[in-house]
């Protein structure tokens, strides 16, 4: 008799220590992750929304768009992982999707046709970032951002001079993502060089158009001697014109949207994994720098519980790196000044 009343205090004591430590890993070990997307319902959006939503570390999900957002909001809540999800569908709504947002990632804006260079989105995306900006500034000014809608290498600027204006700029949480670049990189590098993809890392820098996309296949892990420098220029190309390469095989219907929302899902784990303070994540992005001459630049970037914790510096590069580096300054610096010139006078 006794010796059962014991047991099942014994066991009872256990249940309630084990909750205790179910309910302090809840609240303090993984902290609760609001993330935002704003163009939720577009090529990019739906996937990524979907992918956010198998993201363990998110806690609520807030689909923003101006059109279509209920529908995607209300296909994508019947996922039974715990994210929260809640569709934000209209101007008046941005607000309430953006308030308490710890992650804001922003694919809102026209994709590319054949024939487009990313700088002819500018006259339109350039004003929807802007707006969005303002409104992140108003309700989630400690949110970092990660601003895919391009043209990348004056969204970004765009983004820093609204935030300047509005007093909450804080250089560490804004990112321009280039991890696409990344992906593409590690995939055309994989099949060239014949090593397993899963392995491959290759860091890409710059910025993200055209010849502004520099990889440095030169320390691109695992190392081999298989390749030839004619090999190296074509993968270099490649990787420069992957997005062109996906518009034109869409022959009209927009740019990549599922490769992007990988990748877009990729950074987002990274920032999240960053905040909650996991050690050691290092990502390719591009921000405000001191790496080269230019405010802004992409490079690896260590993630940490503010954002930025340290932008990484660009390591040996080849002569055709190194060349490659030159050449893409002046545009680099036109798309930046374009993008601040814009962000001044609107
Ligand atoms: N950074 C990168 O590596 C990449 C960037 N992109 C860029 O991402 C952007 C989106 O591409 P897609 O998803 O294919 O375009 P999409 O046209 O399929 O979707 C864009 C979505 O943005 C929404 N939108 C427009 N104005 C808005 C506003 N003011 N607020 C909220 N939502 C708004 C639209 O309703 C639409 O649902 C484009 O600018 C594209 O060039 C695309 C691929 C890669
Ligand atoms: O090429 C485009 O217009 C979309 C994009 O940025 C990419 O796929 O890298």
């Amino acid at each position: 008799m006794r010796t059962s009343l014991l047991r099942s205090v014994e066991s009872a004591v256990k249940r309630s220590r084990s909750a205790h430590l179910r309910r302090s890993f809840h609240a303090g070990a993984v902290p609760e992750r609001k993330v935002a997307i704003l163009g939720a319902a577009g090529g990019i959006g739906q996937p990524l929304s979907l992918l956010m939503k198998l993201n363990p570390l998110v806690t609520r999900l807030a689909l923003y768009d101006i059109a279509g957002t209920p529908g995607v909001a209300a296909d994508v809540s019947h996922i039974n992982t715990p994210a929260e999800v809640a569709g934000y569908a209209s101007e008046e709504q941005l607000g309430k999707a953006l308030e308490g947002s710890d992650l804001v990632i922003i694919p809102a804006g026209v994709p590319r046709k054949p024939g487009m260079t990313r700088d002819d989105l500018f006259n339109i995306n350039a004003g929807i970032v802007k707006s969005l900006c303002t409104a992140i500034a108003k309700y989630c000014p400690n949110a970092l951002v990660n601003m895919i809608s391009n043209p990348v290498n004056s969204t970004v600027p765009i983004a820093s001079e609204v935030f300047k204006k509005a007093g909450t700029y804080d250089a560490k949480k804004l990112f321009g993502v280039t991890t696409l670049d990344v992906v593409r990189a590690k995939t055309f590098y994989a099949g060239k060089a014949k090593v397993p993809v899963s392995e491959v890392n290759v860091p890409v820098v710059g910025g993200h158009a055209g010849i502004t996309i520099l990889p440095l296949f030169s320390q691109a892990t695992p190392s081999t001697n298989a390749l030839s420098e004619e090999d190296i220029h074509a993968l270099t190309k490649r990787t420069q014109d992957g997005g062109t390469e996906v518009v034109e095989a869409k022959a009209g219907k927009g740019s990549a949207t599922l490769s992007m929302a990988y990748a877009g899902a990729v950074f987002a784990d990274a920032c999240l994994k960053g905040l909650n303070g996991v050690p050691d994540i290092v990502e390719c992005s591009f921000v405000q720098s001191t790496v080269t001459e230019l405010p802004f630049f992409a490079s690896k970037v260590r993630l940490g519980k503010n954002g930025v914790e340290e932008v990484l510096g660009l390591g040996p590069l080849s002569d055709f790196e190194k060349q490659g580096l030159e050449n893409l300054k002046a545009e680099l610096k036109s798309s930046i000044e374009k993008g601040i010139k814009f962000a001044k006078e609107n």
